[in-house]
């Protein structure tokens, strides 16, 4: 060890062997004082930390640090750096040989941090086997129910609280407290990364959400996604978590009707399910419900007879009518008799275009409903429209981006010939273009009409509870003797004229009376009277079925 002086900074000079078979000897300086830099110290710092050129030193104060030549210099970084400063001539300016020496530095840094990251991802793979879920997907909606029930959930104490767990869907006040109609809520893990177990493993989960877009535009749906991590080679485990999620959100929608609809993006997005409905809750004209449900169920049990023909395997439902008489609810119920889901398409959803329609189409599984709803607000024939619209180029479209020949080829495509149901609603069946309900497009037409005397009659026995006798099932609910109910029921459907009023209406006019039959008898005068003056929706509440 000596020390040194270079320029007005005094150094210690630590000469170290390097290796026993190694003639090259390493220098290190140690500044005894910090002082204003001095540019070529720092150089030959880094150039003495990392071996650089070979010095020959002197001994003693005021000693001399001047490159030693003809050595063996080229070894390491700092021979690096000498060759090149030889190259380009510049060995003998210190500061251009301090800033290369700089450069170089930044340069292995930069390299060893890429290097580490293959590495770790080298690592990452041998080591780790990890699943990704996107929100986009339904497969997130089974993780987040998953991780709503698991112990991990109830534990953690960073957690975020939804009340819903599939996207877009509207809260479910009947899976939470029914009494208070209150949704349910969920806690889950929060963004960011948390430990559980599945199956005796210690598997962690990383939870991101994706940041705003730049220049302050509105944040596309809230987009998430989840990793799931596990230790070893063996992906098995990540599987069976995501089938056993799949089961248990399955499970739960057992007795349910599942319906999706479709995102800006084209994408299926589940948007709620809802208890099955009965098939006898719709009351249609004698003989309706049984034909269409005969001819849904001949098709569905019919795939062979139509391979053997080559003829298309699908089917097409047009139920036409006024508001209110029971399309949507039909459609939903004969979903729940037959256990199918319904895949919801709204031709008046701006982000739709042909494309994504194809691509809904292909995406949507072989047994479903696919209900493409109140068709006649986005498609009209081409010969009322053509004044505005381009009549003759098939894009007759009325707030919509998807064409009228591009739904036509959704509706003819392959991917619609795999035994799904489609039904088309519309309130103006005279309005269409007969293209869209020729045969082979839509096969059957079904005409909901205005209520009838026997459809408002069977809707009053429906809507109120009844006994045989037998005490009432909720205590303190108000429940007619059948023979009662009859003869209300009875007398409520002479004072309704046939084809008025639409069921919807009745409906709504009985919620009124809810608790009081005889009252709904006495004042049906005032639906009818605000009927004929048009504004029944100030006596009845409109009501939707989806
Ligand atoms: N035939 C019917 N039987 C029983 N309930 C009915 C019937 N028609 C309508 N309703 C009731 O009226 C409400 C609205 O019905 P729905 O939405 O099915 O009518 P719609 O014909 O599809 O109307 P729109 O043409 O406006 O879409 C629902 O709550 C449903 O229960």
């Amino acid at each position: 060890m000596h020390r040194t002086v270079f320029g007005r900074q005094k150094y210690t000079l630590v000469h170290t062997c390097r290796g026993i078979m190694s003639s090259h000897l390493g220098i290190r300086l140690a500044c005894l004082r910090q002082s204003p830099a001095v540019p070529v110290s720092a150089s030959l710092l880094l150039g003495n930390l990392l071996p650089l050129r070979s010095l020959s030193t002197g001994q003693g104060p005021g000693t001399e640090l001047v490159p030693r030549d003809g050595e063996d210099g080229a070894r390491g970084l700092g021979g690096i750096v000498g060759m090149v400063a030889e190259k380009v001539g510049v060995e003998s300016n210190q500061f251009a040989t301090g800033g290369l020496t700089l450069a170089v530095f930044g340069a292995v840094i930069a390299s060893a941090g890429v290097l580490w990251r293959y590495v770790w991802e080298f690592l990452q793979k041998q080591l780790i086997v990890s699943a990704e879920f996107d929100s986009r997907d339904e497969a997130y909606s089974w993780l987040l129910s998953f991780l709503a029930d698991h112990p991990m959930s109830q534990r953690t104490t960073r957690f975020s609280v939804t009340t819903s767990i599939k996207p877009g869907q509207k809260s479910d006040s009947e899976q939470g407290d029914a009494y208070l109609n209150l949704p349910r809520v969920y806690f889950l893990p929060s963004p960011g990364t948390h430990l559980f177990t599945f199956n005796k493993r210690i598997l962690w989960l990383s939870r991101e959400r994706a940041k705003p877009p730049a220049g302050g535009a509105a944040p596309t749906a809230s987009l998430e996604r989840i990793t799931i991590n596990v230790l070893g080679r063996n992906r098995k485990i990540l599987e069976s978590l995501v089938r056993e999620s799949q089961r248990l959100f399955i499970e739960k929608d057992r007795c349910r009707t599942v319906i999706y609809a479709a995102d800006q993006y084209g994408n299926w997005r589940r948007i709620r399910s809802r208890p099955i409905r009965h098939l006898s809750t719709i009351v249609l004209d004698e003989g309706i419900k049984e034909l269409v449900l005969k001819d849904v169920k001949e098709f569905l049990a019919s795939e062979k007879w139509y391979a053997d023909r080559g003829i298309p395997y699908r089917r097409g439902y047009m139920f036409y009518g006024k508001p209110g008489t029971g399309k949507t609810s039909f459609v939903t119920a004969l979903a729940g008799e037959l256990k199918l889901n319904i895949y919801v398409i709204s031709l008046a959803n701006r982000g739709l275009t042909d494309e994504t329609l194809t691509e809904l189409m292909v995406d949507t599984p072989p047994r479903c409903i696919l209900l493409l709803e109140d068709i006649d607000a986005a498609f009209v024939s081409r010969t009322i429209t053509g004044a505005t619209t381009g009549a003759g180029q098939g894009n007759a479209t009325i707030g919509t981006n998807v064409t009228f020949s591009g739904l036509l080829n959704a509706i003819d495509g392959v991917a619609a010939q795999e035994g799904r149901l489609v039904c088309m609603t519309t309130n103006h069946l005279e309005k269409l273009d007969p293209a869209l309900i020729r045969p082979g497009r839509v096969d059957l037409k079904v005409l909901f009409d205005l209520a009838t005397k026997y459809q408002a009659r069977e809707l009053f026995i429906q809507f109120y509870p009844h006994t045989n006798g037998e005490p009432p099932s909720v205590p303190g609910m108000l429940t007619l003797r059948a023979d009662e109910l009859v003869q209300l029921a009875e007398a409520f459907a002479k004072k309704i004229p046939d084809r008025v009023l639409s069921m919807a209406q009745i409906q709504g006019f009985l919620m009124k009376y809810k608790s009081n039959p005889w009252d709904a008898v006495k004042k049906v005068d005032e639906l009818l009277n605000a009927v004929q003056k048009g504004g029944a929706e100030d006596v009845v509440p409109i009501l939707k079925e989806l």
